[in-house]
């Protein structure tokens, strides 16, 4: 039988549903949540996502805040850039798109970011907060990666799951986001250096693939009936090519394609980040009233 697809785009769309009646609520109580975003350079795919993560928030009812600065900025120009969007109070949380241009210290730049405003959970001090595991914005794509899991009832409690990929983006705050308590799976962290990945990733009932080598991951690397979820990004042709290989479908028991399965739940999960947010100053107006 092959595989059931992880559909990342129709469960963002259920869960942008959800949102907007978060967002109508806090509507109805006097406040509109705002993504801001931040754009550096003019990489095509980049602008794609925060495009995409700008009509989604059309679609829901959050106010949009686009700042854009030129393949030619200097880090103080995207300082500058954040420390308005840190200032404005109509800003409730903010990315800055990644990867920087060179030259731009990705490091320095989150670290400039507002905590409080942080919408993708990657300033230190939210990461700090997940390896403490205390409440604190989640990082978009291991959050996203394991609502799609437990939107198909796919089991994550004991489960064996394979990362390949050690990025700040998806791998090693997945490592963290898994082995907490409420998910209690058992991770190995693998990347492309790992001797003999093959092993690893078949022994993983859950492999996520993130390591953006195409067709990184294939039919005889996988064990019968596992979960592969391809997050690995590169462009062929001007064409996505995830990490894992279409052979994969005849073997694994569930697969989140790329394009169509993580990338939308990422996005979905960035608003569910600024309404969280938003819900949570405004019931700290309350209290403080
Ligand atoms: N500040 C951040 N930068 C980056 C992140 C992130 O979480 N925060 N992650 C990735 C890119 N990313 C989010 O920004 C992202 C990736 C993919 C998608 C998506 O919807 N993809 C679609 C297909 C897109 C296409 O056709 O080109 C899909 O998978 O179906 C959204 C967001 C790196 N940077």
């Amino acid at each position: 039988m092959p595989a059931t697809i992880l559909d990342g785009k129709a469960t963002a769309a259920a869960i942008r549903g959800e949102l907007t009646e978060r967002v109508a609520a806090l509507a109805a109580a006097g406040h509109r949540p705002g993504l801001g975003t931040l754009l550096v350079g003019d990489d095509p795919g980049s602008r794609w996502y925060v495009n995409a993560k700008h009509s989604d928030c059309a679609q829901v009812g959050i106010a949009s805040i686009q700042r854009e600065l030129p393949a030619t900025a200097t880090e103080a120009d995207v300082l500058a850039v954040v420390a308005e969007l840190n200032a404005d109070p109509a800003c409730t949380g903010y990315i800055v798109q990644l990867p920087l241009p060179k030259g731009i210290e990705e490091s320095t730049v989150l670290e400039a970011m507002d905590p409080a405003k942080d919408a993708d959970g990657l300033h230190p001090v939210n990461l700090g907060r997940l390896v403490l595991n205390v409440p604190g914005p989640l990082p978009c794509t291991p959050v996203g990666i394991v609502e799609l899991l437990r939107r198909y009832e796919v089991p994550i409690a004991g489960a064996e799951v394979v990362v390949v990929g050690r990025g700040i983006t998806v791998g090693r705050p997945l490592g963290l986001l898994l082995t907490r308590r409420t998910e209690n799976a058992t991770v190995t962290l693998c990347h492309t250096g790992t001797r003999d990945l093959a092993a690893h990733v078949r022994s993983a009932d859950v492999v996520v693939a993130a390591a953006g080598v195409p067709g990184l991951i294939t039919a005889e690397m996988v064990k019968r009936g596992a979960a592969v979820l391809d997050v690995g990004v590169s462009r062929v042709d001007g064409k996505i090519a995830g990490d894992v290989a279409l052979d994969v479908l005849d073997v694994a028991g569930h697969v989140a394609p790329n394009p169509g399965g993580v990338g939308p739940m990422t996005r979905a999960m960035l608003l569910q980040n600024v309404v969280l947010a938003a819900e949570q100053a405004a019931a700290l107006e309350v209290l403080s009233a």
